[in-house]
């Protein structure tokens, strides 16, 4: 407790300090950035069972310099934040204005950048307040594989002029940390991925009230719909991230989680093997042969070894028992499309998630099962068989729960972590 008070103290003298300082002339006010950027990264990290609201860092008037973004930079994708604010935030030189509005332009005009980067324009989030300004926060993800072009493109629109240092998040923090610095002059400010993913997650729910939904009638394409979920009083739920690998969270509370699970079978194995087997290039491609395909094909099903249902142990016919069990035949082989293995390949990843998710979930005696990252982006198959199977298996005691924002809490939590912001 003592000790608390003296480092929201001390927290709260260092930033004041560093503010009237910041009052000196431009050529400092890189490396004065890179100093609170410096205290305010240690401090999250050592700090992580306090709220953020309660670190004094809250009350004290500092804004960093404009852009503001958060990355989350992962295996297979790199999620970036940009924060538009409605008005100039003022302070800056008239150069430096310049630069911040081409890079705004060029930011909030396209919604593709290059032949791989993506804004989600749906997803854009509108008069959002962060550090007591009103601003749009927009979505925008390319490969983390196209880093290298990244920081050519973030090089020649002058990034390197205004902000000494970016927030960052996921393993690329740190692998690509040198490059950053060295291509572009860019310290990065590192956030760790679960508790940037949790910031992002709730600060969200808070500012969107359509955010969270489950699947009504998952097996029933004609009932099927999206259901609005209140998840204003979520605790205790489970995470379940499906990015390249998966990790499951418990969480206790807004400080309190904990990782007790993980699988490497995720969307990048997703990915990797349709790839290999059906010749496809991209995950939008899987996931279109996916979707006019039919996986009993190419999976045994409880039927096909016991001429109907199990019903001893209540395994239905229609189950499958073993997949990919059927590809040992060469006749088999021979029928089957492109379009099967994807859907038995989505199938295969999916089933087994759902079934590591339910056991977590069972295990830490939790019934909300909120599952989130980027396989889950335009793969309403999937979502619905998790939707199916978690309530099956659970005899209707868990639920699973989705967010509309997917793979991008990260990034927005690392955003929000810099700017030490969250309150609204
Ligand atoms: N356009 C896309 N390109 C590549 N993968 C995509 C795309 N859209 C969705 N995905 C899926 O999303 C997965 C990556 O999800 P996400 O961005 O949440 O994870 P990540 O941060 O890259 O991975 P990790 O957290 O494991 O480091 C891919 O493995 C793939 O299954
Ligand atoms: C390595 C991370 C945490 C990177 O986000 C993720 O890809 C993951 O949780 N992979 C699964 C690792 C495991 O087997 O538990």
């Amino acid at each position: 407790m003592i000790i608390n008070l003296l480092s929201k103290t001390i927290g709260y003298i260092r930033i004041k300090r560093l503010i009237s300082l910041s009052m000196a002339p431009h050529s400092c006010k890189g490396c004065l950035r890179d100093v609170i950027a410096s205290k305010m990264s240690k401090k999250s990290s050592s700090a992580s069972d306090t709220p953020m609201e309660e670190n004094g860092v809250e009350d004290v008037p500092h804004n960093p310099s404009m852009p503001w973004f958060g990355m989350d930079i992962g295996g297979s994708l790199c999620k970036l934040v940009y924060f538009e604010p409605n008005e100039a935030a003022g302070g800056e030189s008239a150069s430096e204005l310049e630069t911040i509005r081409n890079i705004r332009r060029y930011l909030t005009k396209n919604s593709a950048y290059g032949k791989t980067g993506h804004r989600d324009t749906h997803l854009q989030m509108e008069n959002v307040k962060i550090r007591g300004m009103l601003g749009t926060l927009h979505f925008i993800r390319f490969p983390t594989s196209e880093m290298k072009k990244f920081l050519t493109l973030a090089r020649h629109k002058g990034m390197a002029k205004l902000v000494s240092t970016v927030s960052a998040t996921g393993g690329g923090a740190y692998k690509f940390e040198n490059d950053f610095k060295r291509e572009v002059n860019l310290r990065l400010a590192k956030f760790d991925e679960f508790d940037s993913l949790l910031t992002g997650i709730h600060f969200i729910d808070r500012h969107n009230p359509t955010e969270c939904y489950y699947w009504s009638d998952p097996t029933d394409d004609n009932k099927c719909t999206k259901v609005r979920y209140d998840l204003s009083s979520p605790y205790p739920f489970l995470i379940v991230n499906i990015g390249s690998g998966v990790s499951i969270l418990a969480v206790y509370s807004a400080t309190n989680y904990k990782r007790i699970s993980g699988t490497s079978l995720g969307g990048g194995t997703f990915l990797g093997l349709c790839c290999l087997l059906t010749g496809c290039n991209s995950f939008e491609e899987a996931i279109g042969l996916a979707a006019e395909g039919d996986n009993r094909n190419v999976d045994k099903l409880v039927r096909d070894i016991y001429g109907g249902d199990y019903e001893r142990f209540g395994l239905p016919g229609d189950l499958v028992a073993s997949s990919f069990g059927q590809m040992n035949s060469k006749e088999r082989r021979n029928r089957v499309s492109k379009q099967d293995l994807a859907r038995a390949t989505l199938v295969t990843i999916t089933n087994n998630i759902g079934s590591i998710a339910r056991m977590c979930a069972l295990q830490e005696r939790i019934g909300r099962v909120v599952f989130i990252g980027n396989f889950l982006r335009v793969n309403p198959i999937a979502m619905k068989l998790l939707a199916y199977a978690m309530e099956y298996w659970s005899n209707g005691t868990m639920k699973a729960l989705f967010l509309e924002h997917e793979g991008y809490f990260g990034a927005v939590g690392c955003l929000l972590q810099f700017h030490e912001e969250l309150k609204s």
